[in-house]
């Protein structure tokens, strides 16, 4: 969808599909004028020193005037409480979600579809009513700061609804044109500023119906990123794109945290997570089944034993003899779950090899993936399908 569609009346509206992305799934077109925060407006940064800056926890945040970035440096970006939405046809959408996202961390939000990812990040940018619990982004309630929080925050919910008649730049114009804070002097500096930030400086000029799916992407990210933030939130930031255009989102994902800006981006795609995020939550029917640093979530596992050998078979027979369970073949790979530490050395199932004569040419222990994680954590597949 190219046009900037008006704001629906119900409050929890049924997504329309996105025919031009070829999206499997149906999704809200959220960025509707009044419906999300806008990314072309912001409000100025805080600039005092953070000294002077005092923690929320002891103010009433309604009573507090001061904008949203003032938030203690240690405080959550993100933190909910028991948040929870059933929708109005009865179906529990998100059940009693303690999320919390630190400062500075890119949080991956992962589950399959129809887990509530969507759910909750409308709620987090005021979008949708919870049903019950609470969520305070930047340090501050939502939905009810909304209107001093969400200019902190830039948001690609879903694609980014552009003009396609309009030239990149121009969309960009408009978009910076609408933020009643930002200086018409300096629009052009910003917008060109933004442009290159992306990529987008040579296309710049092109119509925006021209561009691909990536170069939309990354021009609602450069929308995005007319003001500095302090968070961004990403809804599947690369749902739809080609491999090349996943790694250059993906790149400008990494570039953007290294400036210090916290991003929020929800995936089904555990290895996105894998390779961009530093944490993540994994959710699944509507409840968190875990959160943490990303390396923390597969280290509570075990990976698998993997040997290679031309010897397949002679190794799978030693192997078991050793206490190797669940011992597969697939060529010249020789997988299974090693024994506990304490009951045998990985040095003497090498040596118990080589002693039956078996070549081993690799010999090691696979770190669990994340996959493996969810599976454990919630004994069933990783099913993208839903
Ligand atoms: N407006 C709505 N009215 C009724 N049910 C809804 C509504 N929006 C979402 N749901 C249901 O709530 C559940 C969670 O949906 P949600 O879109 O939040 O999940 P998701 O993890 O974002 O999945 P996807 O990636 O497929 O969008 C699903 O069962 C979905 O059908």
């Amino acid at each position: 969808m190219e046009e900037l569609s008006a704001a629906e009346p119900d409050p929890d509206p049924r997504p329309a599909r996105q025919p031009e992305r070829g999206r499997e799934r149906g999704r809200v077109q959220e960025r509707g004028p009044d419906r999300t925060p806008e990314p072309g407006r912001a409000a100025e940064a805080d600039r005092r020193p953070k000294a002077d800056r005092t923690p929320e926890a002891d103010r009433t945040p309604e009573a507090d005037p001061r904008p949203a970035a003032t938030v203690a440096a240690d405080e959550p970006v993100i933190a909910t409480r028991a948040l929870t939405k059933r929708y109005r046809g009865g179906q529990l959408a998100v059940d009693g979600l303690d999320l919390t996202v630190p400062a500075g961390s890119v949080f991956g939000f992962l589950g399959p579809n129809g887990s509530g990812k969507t759910t909750t990040i409308r709620m987090l940018m005021g979008l949708i009513e919870p049903t019950s619990g609470t969520a305070r982004v930047l340090g501050r309630p939502m939905p009810r700061a909304a209107r001093t929080v969400l200019p902190e925050v830039g948001a690609l919910i879903e694609g980014p609804a552009l003009y396609g008649f309009l030239s990149g730049r121009d969309n960009l114009m408009r978009y910076d044109a609408a933020d009643p804070t930002a200086d018409p002097r300096t629009r052009r500096a910003r917008v060109a500023a933004a442009l290159d930030r992306v990529g987008l400086t040579a296309a710049a000029g092109k119509k925006a119906r021209a561009y691909s799916l990536g170069m939309k992407q990354r021009l609602g990210l450069a929308a995005a990123l007319l003001r500095p933030r302090r968070l961004l939130v990403l809804d599947e930031p690369t749902n739809g794109l080609d491999p090349q255009g996943m790694r250059e989102i993906r790149a400008l994902v990494r570039e953007l945290a290294r400036d210090g800006t916290t991003v929020f981006l929800s995936s089904h795609l555990l290895d996105e997570i894998e390779q961009v995020c530093t944490h993540a939550a994994v959710m699944a029917r509507g409840r968190l089944i875990t959160q943490g640093p990303v390396a923390d979530l597969a280290a509570g596992l075990r990976g698998r034993l993997v040997v290679t050998t031309p010897d397949a078979g002679e190794a799978a027979r030693v192997l078991k003899e050793q206490g190797v369970g669940d011992v597969v073949v697939t060529g010249d790979r020789v997988t299974g779950e090693p024994p506990e530490p304490d009951r045998r050395d990985l040095a003497d199932l090498n040596a118990a090899l080589v002693a039956a004569g078996v070549r081993v040419r690799g010999f090691g222990v696979e770190r669990a993936s994340l996959e493996e994680a969810f599976v454990a954590l919630t004994g069933e597949g990783f099913d993208v399908a839903g």
